[in-house]
């Protein structure tokens, strides 16, 4: 229960909402518990009015609401039966009506209530999600993530609303019932409630139950949608090994699990309902037995009025009092998954930002200083002790063996992970001085694994630069060399991708993340080996769009092919972290049995060969 703590601000934000409809469920209970009262006066009336043998009348006059009375005292000023009789059957329908419209309202609060609960939750989760960083994906699965946003979420909503509106209308039914009860006859109200301890131990030893078998559950349908993401997402890889076979028992292995853990859960709700219901004979039968035998001997104050009051005050608690399983295994299942959600909710980013940003208009002058880094999670040593100067306007190329530490270096620059040791500087900041956002806007990153969304080709570019119109999208596209395809779409710009439009190739969806990284217009671009799916002659047609494009710019360009086409001011060969060579294309070539000469090599033979 603790748990649920977190979600007390919400109660907090909606305490008007909250609050009018708990008066609503009162109401609502308060015109039910009027019915048995008005039936009770009718059925003591009748025999009482026509004077028919054996009628006792009762010793103490029976004690009935203030409303009620006053209808009595109202009612009695008239002298005919029929007319008592029919005004009675109109008032218990109105009761009835007036009881349904506080039910309504009362839905109309508290569900409305839990769904902005539930709105607000989610928009709280997402918002936290977006500020972690990239170690907690790694860490975590995608399914996970979904299911503890939608499912859990949802789980936590039927205590919000469904719960809570349970919770208040059982207590608040109970108690006005019980009082009635109790004003009317307390002694036959005591053999009422005496089935009361065998209850709470039942509803305890079930919910218990209940709990354990919710929590894993959850912990099995989170696998299941983890395996169900994951197949649908490497949907390619799965067809071309022909592993449907395997992934279908995969699925089914976690499926069965689940269903293990439902069907469990359903067995002990199926014995719960029948005996809450048993119980609640046994109270019905024991006020008709004892009240009934009271009535024969005429040694107690009980009528058939009472008897008749009692046992429909049971049946009114009747679905209450059933549904109480229901509501605590509904609490037990928001608590458990409001800890999924609190667990990541609490997890900080381990990027943090600075308390006091610098605000300065970057040049992109880029200094790597006794950098070191080491992926906690596997202790791969990504960065050694590496040292890079680029000053502004500078064009490096970064190349190396894979692994070497290529794609992390240029991950540290964006501070997705922070360094062990030295630091980075951005004109002489170190940049865990920026803010965030700051530094991320100024140094573009087209990444070596293109993703693109579900969107309009023209929505993909614009990724990049929210307010950017027609002709800034058109103008990155023509320097990533894409626009003429995508003009060859049947709705250009308009396209949509992905699964619900084309499929692009590989070379096509490089480009248009190219398109998204230049329309920013950055002071700084960073290229992980992103044009290693296009063709020569489209990557001579980039490069050269290119070194009009970057001219004032910083340019990091990861590769594993030698662009000779382009002008670099420095060319770095990367080896477990460190640099091993350094300088210019001819530098290089210089370098006895370099890497980069044996690269060179290498590619011009090939293109030779082709
Ligand atoms: N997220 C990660 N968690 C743990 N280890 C990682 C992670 N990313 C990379 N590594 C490891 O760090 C080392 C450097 O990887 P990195 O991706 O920087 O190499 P790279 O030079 O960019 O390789 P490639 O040319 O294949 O892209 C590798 O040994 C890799 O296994």
């Amino acid at each position: 229960m603790k748990h649920l703590k977190a979600i007390q601000k919400y109660f907090w934000k909606y305490r008007v909402r909250l609050g009018v409809g708990l008066i609503f469920i009162f109401l609502s209970n308060y015109f039910n518990v009027l019915t048995p009262q008005v039936t009770g006066y009718v059925i003591d009336f009748v025999p009482r009015k026509l004077g028919l043998p054996g009628y006792q009348p009762p010793k103490r006059a029976p004690q009935y609401d203030y409303l009620v009375t006053k209808f009595i005292n109202w009612m009695e000023g008239m002298s005919g039966l029929t007319q008592v009789v029919a005004w009675c059957g109109i008032i218990v329908l109105l009761l009835a009506l007036l009881r349904g419209f506080f039910l309504f309202l009362m839905r109309q609060t508290i569900i409305v209530m839990s769904r902005h609960i539930e709105f607000d939750q989610k928009n709280e989760i997402y918002k936290h999600y977006q500020q972690l960083d990239s170690g907690f994906y790694k860490r975590n699965s995608t399914g996970d993530l979904m299911n503890r946003i939608a499912e859990d979420v949802s789980r936590v909503r039927m205590f919000s609303g469904p719960a809570i509106m349970y919770l208040v209308n059982l207590i608040s039914l109970i108690s006005l019932a019980v009082f009635f009860m109790y004003k009317r006859d307390p002694l036959l109200t005591w053999y009422v409630l005496a089935p009361l301890p065998v209850l709470a131990i039942t509803i305890y030893f079930v919910n218990n139950t209940i709990h354990k078998k919710s929590e894993k559950i959850q912990a099995s349908l989170s696998d299941l949608t983890t395996n169900a993401q994951e197949s649908y997402s490497g949907i390619r890889v799965i067809k071309s090994f022909v592993q449907e076979k395997a992934m279908l028992g995969f699925f089914m292995k976690n499926s069965e699990e689940y269903r293990k853990n439902a069907i469990g859960l359903a067995k002990v709700e199926a014995v719960y309902f029948p005996s809450i219901t048993l119980l609640i004979g046994i109270s019905t039968l024991l006020t008709i037995m004892i009240g009934g035998l009271y009535y024969i001997r005429g040694t107690h104050n009980i009528g058939l009025d009472t008897i008749v009051e009692f046992v429909m005050y049971i049946n009114m608690m009747m679905f209450p009092v059933s549904a109480i399983g229901l509501t605590a295994s509904m609490i037990q299942r928001a608590a458990a998954s409001q800890k999924r959600i609190n667990q990541f909710l609490d997890t900080k980013p381990a990027i943090a930002e600075p308390q006091k940003a610098t605000k300065v208009d970057l040049q992109g002058n880029i200094v790597f200083e006794n950098v070191d880094f080491v992926y906690t999670d596997t202790g791969i040593r990504a960065m050694n002790n590496f040292n890079l100067s680029v000053k502004k306007g500078q064009k490096v190329a970064i190349v190396g063996r894979t692994g070497s530490g290529k794609t992390t270096m240029a991950q540290l620059l964006l501070r997705m992970y922070d360094v062990n040791n030295g630091r980075i500087l951005l004109d002489g900041i170190d940049i865990r001085e920026l803010s965030l956002r700051q530094l991320r806007e100024q140094v573009s990153y087209v990444p070596q694994d293109v993703f693109l969304f579900s969107e309009t080709v023209e929505n993909n570019i614009r990724f990049g630069l929210a307010h950017a119109d027609a002709a800034d999208v058109e103008k990155a596209a023509l320097q990533a060399s894409v626009h003429k395809e995508i003009t060859g779409f049947s709705q250009g710009y308009q396209t949509m991708i992905g699964e619900r439009g084309v499929t692009l190739s590989g070379g096509q969806k490089q480009r248009i993340s190219i398109a998204r990284a230049l329309i920013k217009d950055p002071s700084m671009v960073i290229f992980d080996d992103c044009l290693s799916a296009v063709d020569a002659k489209t990557e001579k047609e980039i490069i050269g769009n290119l070194n009009d494009y970057l001219q004032d710019k910083t340019a990091i360009i990861i590769t594993h092919r030698i662009f000779t086409l382009f002008a670099f001011d420095k060319i770095v060969v990367l080896e477990d972290g460190r640099i091993v060579e350094e300088g210019t294309h001819q530098d290089l070539l210089a370098i006895p049995d370099g890497y980069y000469a044996n690269l060179y090599a290498r590619q011009q033979e090939t293109d030779r060969e082709k």
